[in-house]
């Protein structure tokens, strides 16, 4: 099937298992491969066939910033739970990064795949 993306979605929040992550702010990079009928769209032109990556990418804002987390893990599963549940994505990849987690990583992240397609 056809696939919207996002790439290096960066949402900044209280993510960690440490009390000193608790109290400051840190970086996600988040990227989405969304499997989407994208021929509607293109043979109309129209926007409400299309999975809107705008629309899509403040929604997931909103949810990760909502309250502390402390695991990538977590913040994976609720970006597709949402996807599935509010945007009817039939199957999703996504992939959480944590920059700076580990010092001598370039990143250090999680990747899922849910639904089915
Ligand atoms: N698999 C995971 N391992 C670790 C996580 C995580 O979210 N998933 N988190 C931490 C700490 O919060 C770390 O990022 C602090 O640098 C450690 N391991």
């Amino acid at each position: 099937m056809d696939r919207v993306l996002i790439r290096q979605l960066k949402i900044e929040t209280v993510i960690g298992i440490y009390e000193w992550e608790k109290k400051i702010h840190q970086n996600l990079l988040i990227d989405l491969d969304m499997a989407w009928d994208n021929k509607p769209a293109a043979d109309t032109d129209d926007y409400q066939y299309a999975l809107c990556y705008e629309t899509v990418s403040n929604r997931l804002i909103a949810l990760i910033t909502e309250k502390p987390i402390e695991l990538i893990e977590t913040v994976a599963e609720m970006i597709a739970s949402c996807l599935m549940d509010e945007f009817n994505v039939p199957w999703v990849k996504v992939t959480v990064m944590k920059p700076g987690a580990v010092p001598t990583a370039a990143a250090v992240g999680v990747e899922i795949e849910r639904g089915y397609c």
